[in-house]
């Protein structure tokens, strides 16, 4: 049961601001209410949108990267001081364990400022000479300004994480936001928001709007036509929509969009590493992680082994209560999602898929009953052609199926309409260098999952994404650069 539900505001131009328009947000592990959230309307998402204009010609405007940098390490300073509070709200907006949210989520939030921190204070801008026909040896150089503002629109999955993903590299820029984040996990956002406020970001540098997509703050926030660039995290067919919007104006977008990933194990794997690897990849955060392997490839000779490893893997799983000691995994996001999900379970068996494990709904015979929990599951003998097999289904369950030779796996890989990541398990180096290149994705990993180096380009291809985030790509994104060119 969740202590007294709270009011979630909205921030803008340096305050926090109530609406009499509220909608719930429920938790997923037991259906009780969390609190009440402020949605925003368009006059409302209009003044944020002007106070982020406004701080352009503030003192925000007149930060250096240093102190910008400074600020950011503030910011994760603050998110430090109230670790606790950060993991409670987000476990209790998501049903996660505890133990990620502590080590992946929050720690996560607190590291993408950092980094960018750290990347702005850095970052030089590029400078040629050349020789002009007139003899004059002259300089061009860039320098970087930001685009102005920035609207900033995330997903449930991962809230803080992907969240201040895009607000750190977006302010290390100089550039006012107004942050959007989803309905069904406001919580971690307006933490954010009120560690902003204490560390004395200039008013209007960082905005926050509660509410929806279509109709509501999220389409009021991408149609603004003072928003200057729009970054996206969500599902295809949403950035597809938001695109068509950032079409008016002509706006920048980057976008991390949907997945159907695949793992490859390779017989010469080590095995055991392999098991945990592929379970990991498949059932982290209930399978809600965009990266998650949804399909999986394994060489035949060691096929029928590993299925029965991973099926007694994915059976050894705890699925509990987020605080319980050793949970594995919670519950999905919603009921919502959760019917999205056992749609796609009995899509399965309707396919004529083989049930490895799971398919159906854990019973606690207590108040999770009342949650939106799924069994992880795991399928067999569906065709590549199957919908299971094509469509991106965001939760505990993968479909594995075995395969002979490399050519063949790489075809199927890349047989997608998507392409985030593939995680490949071999001890053949010869093999990852040659074969890694070939998968038509925007991220491969070998003999890992998710592991994570903030200054790599991170993002999708084809309907997974357009452009790439971290690092100085992240710089590039979020700058305006103007080249100089000086003849003496
Ligand atoms: N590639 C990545 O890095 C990455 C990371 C996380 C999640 N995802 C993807 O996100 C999806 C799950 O997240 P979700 O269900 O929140 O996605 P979603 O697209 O339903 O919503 C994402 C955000 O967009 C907002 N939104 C929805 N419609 C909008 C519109 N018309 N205009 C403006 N804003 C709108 C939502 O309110 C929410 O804040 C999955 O497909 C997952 O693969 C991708
Ligand atoms: O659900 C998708 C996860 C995306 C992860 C990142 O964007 C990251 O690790 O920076």
């Amino acid at each position: 049961m969740n202590p007294s539900p709270v009011l979630l505001r909205n921030y803008i131009a340096g305050e926090f601001v109530t609406t009499k328009t509220t909608f719930a947000n429920i938790s997923p592990v037991d259906g009780t209410l969390i609190g009440h959230v402020c949605e925003a309307d368009a006059d409302l998402v209009d003044r944020a949108v002007r106070a982020g204009k406004a701080a352009q010609q503030g003192p925000w405007g007149q930060y250096s990267a240093a102190q910008r940098a400074q600020l950011l390490h503030k910011i994760a300073d603050g998110i430090e001081r109230r670790f606790d509070e950060f993991v409670a709200a987000e476990v209790a907006d998501t049903g996660r364990p505890v133990h990620q949210a502590r080590t992946l989520d929050i720690a996560r939030g607190v590291a993408n400022f950092r980094t960018f921190a750290e990347l702005i204070n850095q970052a030089g801008n590029e400078c040629f000479e050349m020789r002009a026909a007139d003899g004059s040896d002259v300089f061009s150089f860039s320098v970087r300004k930001p685009h102005g503002v920035v609207a900033i629109i995330s997903p449930w999955n991962l809230p803080m994480l992907l969240l201040t993903w895009k607000v750190a590299p977006a302010m290390a820029c100089g550039n006012s936001v107004v942050i959007k984040p989803s309905e069904d996990t406001p919580s971690t956002a307006t933490l954010l928001a009120e560690v902003m406020h204490e560390a004395g970001v200039p008013e209007g540098a960082f905005n926050l709007v509660h509410g929806f997509g279509p109709n509501s703050a999220g389409e009021y926030l991408t149609k603004h036509p003072d928003i200057d660039a729009i970054t996206f995290t969500g599902e295809s067919r949403t950035g597809a929509t938001i695109m068509k919007v950032a079409a008016e104006g002509v706006r920048d977008v980057s976008f991390e969009l949907g997945g159907k990933n695949a793992a490859v194990v390779f017989a010469d794997c080590d095995f055991d590493a392999a098991v945990a690897g592929v379970i990991r990849s498949s059932f982290t955060n209930s399978g809600q992680v965009c990266l998650c392997s949804e399909r999986v490839y394994v060489e035949r000779p060691i096929f029928d082994r590993f299925v029965a490893a991973l099926k007694q893997a994915a059976e050894n799983l705890k699925i509990g209560y987020p605080d319980e000691d050793g949970v594995n995994m919670g519950s999905l996001i919603s009921h919502k999602h959760r019917d999205k999900v056992m749609a796609y379970f009995d899509l399965a068996r309707d396919e004529g898929a083989e049930v490895v494990t799971g398919g159906g709904i854990p019973n606690f015979g207590d108040e999770r009953d009342r949650g939106a929990y799924v069994q992880p599951t795991i399928w067999t003998g569906l065709p590549d052609d199957a919908r299971c097999v094509r469509e991106e289904i965001f939760g505990p369950v993968c479909h594995i199926a075995p395969f002979d030779t490399e050519e063949e796996v790489i075809r199927r890989v890349n047989d997608s309409a998507y392409g985030l990541a593939t995680a490949v398990w071999t001890r053949d180096l010869r093999r990852a260098h040659s074969i890694t290149r070939k998968f038509h994705v925007g991220m491969v990993w070998v003999n890992t999952w998710f592991l994570r180096d903030l200054r790599t380009p991170f993002g999708g291809v084809r309907l997974s994404g357009i452009g790439r985030e971290g690092g100085r790509h992240s710089l590039d994104f979020y700058s305006e650069i103007t080249t100089i060119c000086m003849h003496p």
